[in-house]
């Protein structure tokens, strides 16, 4: 804690500066406010000083409030942890303050960060600093006065998407907006703060309260209007969530009873907001995410992550391609391998169809989209492999296939190379069986559409060595994934915990249950969409894949539902065909295909498992759980054979990988706060009506009935442990 401090240093123009130290981005833990307020007291009594600059050290102003404080009171209840800093700091002791005040913003300025500069009276900004107000993305809102001073300085409207989608703008933007006063280099930025702090204290600028303001909020009738298409667009955008409409609603309140309502309103909504649900899971998720950078005996034995330039990636299909964007987008060299030059052709069509889809969408500039693409190089032969650092191979999923470039690659590539295979289910051993260099080899699985989805599940064998994961996560956060380590067996940690999911929805069809009905459920508890409507998307081929993979992997609990096969025999593939459970247009919903349902019907005779032959009966919630307990039981295996580093790495998971609500913490965040006890005893009863698929696994067992929540660590490693 010794570097958690603020200073104040009174120079000979009589400009006070305030710093804030708080490495590594000078969050606002309860010693910063403390020692923010005891500083400001000084310099507001001190007859030398006539002007405060507040600033943060190390080139980042402010990341917001200390959010492990939000954590503190999550694990125990009590509100009284925060302090009151909206009123008494930013109100009274800040901006209506008898000294001027200007924030030096360098870096970043977020959440309680920027909300203490917007309690300055002017803000200077070095160029290209984020600036926003991300607290919604914690399931809490802004709670040192945004909410009212952002409208008031930059307009209804900006800022109420700067809150609602919690995404920063640059200075430059803030500029325009006039949210920043003036931009300076960094090398003049102190200078020219403190110059203009003198220049308000006499009078040559404006001394703005921007709470006071009103000129940029616009009619009554306007902001209405503005709130009313904001809270239809959270309706749809951020379902489950209080945060966004509480946002909204004391906003409002400031509109129209005056700021200073409007900040108290905040102060009190805001507290409420911290004990939600919601914001244990949000916050819960933004800790897990940055714990998977620490991995033991990879991260903490002092090794470095050697410079990855130019990357192999073998096969250009729908992976692979996806694959290769990321790469490029993130100015790594890249070398896309094909068989023939009409599928180069196509990987190579596909890639810049990604990059321009990007373009087109306002997510990346033209010329950063030409550049990206200049990174791409086409090649048929192992030979244009011979300089780069890492190969991924992306082929189908044929074993032989993979051996065989895997052997080749070794002889083609350099001693450093990292062999990385981007399969999503294959067993690595089996993979590299044919390759001398076991400690290289490495997977380095993807989630669809590669380019997009923030997942990296890295895999290791007993034998993959420390360096090639280090390699690989670097990698992974230079392209802009959240890497995850885990081990090596049958679907790796993710689509091994989510087998279940699918497994669980055709046991509930097969024994009667409407499949449009099981969909909507899911999509109500959060997945963007249902199993079946997943299925459809992801194609029958996949399913065929996996459930065979997955079937001789676990075959003591896989369900076998003829289903899929009766949709193929019958000229269905989903959405690659139009015709799934869906109706897929163009331009259109999909939409239930009630023609569907004969089909089932003969799923359900061929299996019949229905009880007495009739459907059973369930409610909307067991629905939920029939098919999301049967992915903890499998969560709780892979926790157990110590596929993962810790239990929150499958919360990242299965938010980033497999879309699980973040909000609700991801699965076994989840599973805990519905309770392993519960969780036990419905699968155990399920068991023994439907079967073995719902047998509840050891490792549930014995937490239920003692009483230990999934995600405590194990105290003693089970023998199987040894994998990690
Ligand atoms: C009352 C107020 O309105 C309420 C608030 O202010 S709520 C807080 C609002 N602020 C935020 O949401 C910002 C959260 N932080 C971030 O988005 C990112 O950390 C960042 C953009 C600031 C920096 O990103 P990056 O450089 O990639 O570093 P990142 O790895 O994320 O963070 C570095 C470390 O700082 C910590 N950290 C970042 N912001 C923090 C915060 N606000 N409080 C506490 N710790 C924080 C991280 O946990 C991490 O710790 P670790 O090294 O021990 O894992």
């Amino acid at each position: 804690m010794g570097g958690v401090k603020v200073t104040m240093e009174v120079g000979a123009d009589g400009v006070a500066v305030i710093t804030i130290f708080n490495p590594p981005v000078n969050a606002l833990a309860i010693p910063i406010i403390a020692g923010l307020k005891e500083k400001w007291t000084e310099a507001t009594m001190r007859n030398d000083v006539k002007a405060i600059v507040l600033t943060g050290n190390g080139g980042r102003f402010s990341g917001g409030f200390d959010i492990n404080v939000f954590q503190k009171v999550h694990g125990t209840g009590d509100i009284s942890q925060l302090p009151d800093v909206s009123v008494d700091l930013v109100v009274n002791t800040m901006e209506d303050g008898k000294k001027p005040a200007v924030a030096a913003i360098e870096g970043l300025a977020l959440g309680g960060g920027l909300e203490l500069a917007l309690g300055c009276h002017a803000r200077i900004a070095a160029p290209r600093a984020q600036l926003g107000l991300p607290e919604l993305s914690l399931g809490v809102m802004p709670g040192f006065g945004g909410t009212q001073r952002l409208p008031r300085l930059i307009g209804l409207s900006k800022a109420v998407e700067i809150m609602m989608t919690s995404k920063p703008i640059m200075s430059e933007e803030g500029k325009k907006l006039g949210l920043i006063d003036a931009i300076v280099p960094s090398s003049e930025l102190l200078k020219v703060s403190r110059q203009w702090a003198l220049d308000i204290a006499e009078r040559r600028k404006p001394w703005t309260r921007s709470l006071h303001k009103t000129d940029k909020i616009g009619s009554r009738s306007e902001a209405r209007e503005v709130l009313k298409v904001a809270r239809e667009q959270v309706k749809q955008t951020a379902k489950n969530m209080p945060q966004h409409l509480a946002c909204i609603d004391v906003i409002e309140e400031g509109i129209i009873h005056g700021g200073y309502h409007g900040v108290l309103k905040e102060a009190k909504v805001f507290k409420d907001l911290v004990l939600s649900d919601t914001s244990k899971g949000l916050v819960h998720v933004f800790f897990a995410q940055r714990a998977t950078s620490k991995v033991p005996n990879v991260t903490d034995i002092g090794l470095k992550p050697r410079t990855v330039k130019k990357v192999a990636v073998i096969g250009g299909g729908l992976m692979g391609s996806g694959i290769a964007t990321a790469l490029a987008l993130s100015s790594t060299f890249v070398v896309l391998k094909e068989i023939n030059s009409e599928y180069l052709q196509k990987g190579m069509k596909a890639i810049e169809a990604n990059i321009r889809g990007l373009v087109a969408r306002k997510k990346l500039p033209q010329d950063k989209a030409d550049r990206s693409l200049s990174m791409v190089k086409g090649a048929l032969d192992f030979s244009d492999c011979k300089d780069v650092d890492m190969v991924i191979e992306a082929v189908i999923e044929n074993v032989p296939l993979k051996q065989k470039i895997f052997s080749e690659i070794e002889k083609v590539c350099p001693p450093h190379c990292i062999l990385a295979t981007n399969t999503s289910t294959i067993d690595l051993n089996i993979i590299g069986e044919n390759t001398i260099s076991k400690d290289r080899i490495i997977g380095a699985h993807f989630f669809s559409p590669a380019h997009i989805m923030p997942l990296l599940e890295i895999v290791r064998t007993e034998k993959t060595s420390a360096q090639a994961i280090l390699d690989l996560m670097a990698v992974g956060k230079a392209i802009k994934k959240v890497p995850v380590v885990v081990g090596n067996c049958t679907g790796f940690a993710v689509n091994r915990t989510f087998f279940p999911y699918s497994q669980g929805a055709h046991i509930l069809v097969n024994l009667g249950v409407d499949v449009y009905r099981i969909d909507a459920q899911i999509a109500r508890f959060g997945l963007p969409m249902g199993p079946f409507q997943l299925q459809d998307l992801t194609g029958y081929g996949v399913a065929v894949a996996v459930g065979k993979e997955f079937g001789s992997a676990f075959s003591d609990r896989t369900f076998k539902s003829p289903l899929i096969d009766l949709l193929i025999e019958s000229g269905r593939n989903g959405k690659n065909n139009g015709k799934g459970y869906y109706i897929y247009e163009k331009g259109r919903k999909p939409r239930p295909d009630f023609t569907v349902l004969p089909i089932i019907e003969e799923s359900r005779r061929l299996t019949n498992i229905m009880p007495g032959g009739k459907p059973i009966y369930v409610g909307d919630q067991e629905i939920i759980e029939m098919i999301l307990f049967p992915v903890v039981n499998e969560a709780c295996r892979v926790l157990d054979e110590g596929i993962v580093v810790r239990a929150s790495d499958l919360d990242v998971a299965s938010v980033l990988g497999m879309s699980f609500p973040s909000y609700r913490g991801g699965i076994i965040f989840w599973a805990d706060t519905v309770g392993a006890g519960h969780i036990y005893r419905s699968l155990k009863k399920w068991s023994e009506l439907y079967g073995n698929f719902f047998k509840p696994s050891r490792f549930l067992e014995e937490r239920a009935t003692k009483g230990i929540p999934l995600s405590a660590p194990a105290s003693t490693p089970s023998a199987s442990r040894s994998r990690m």
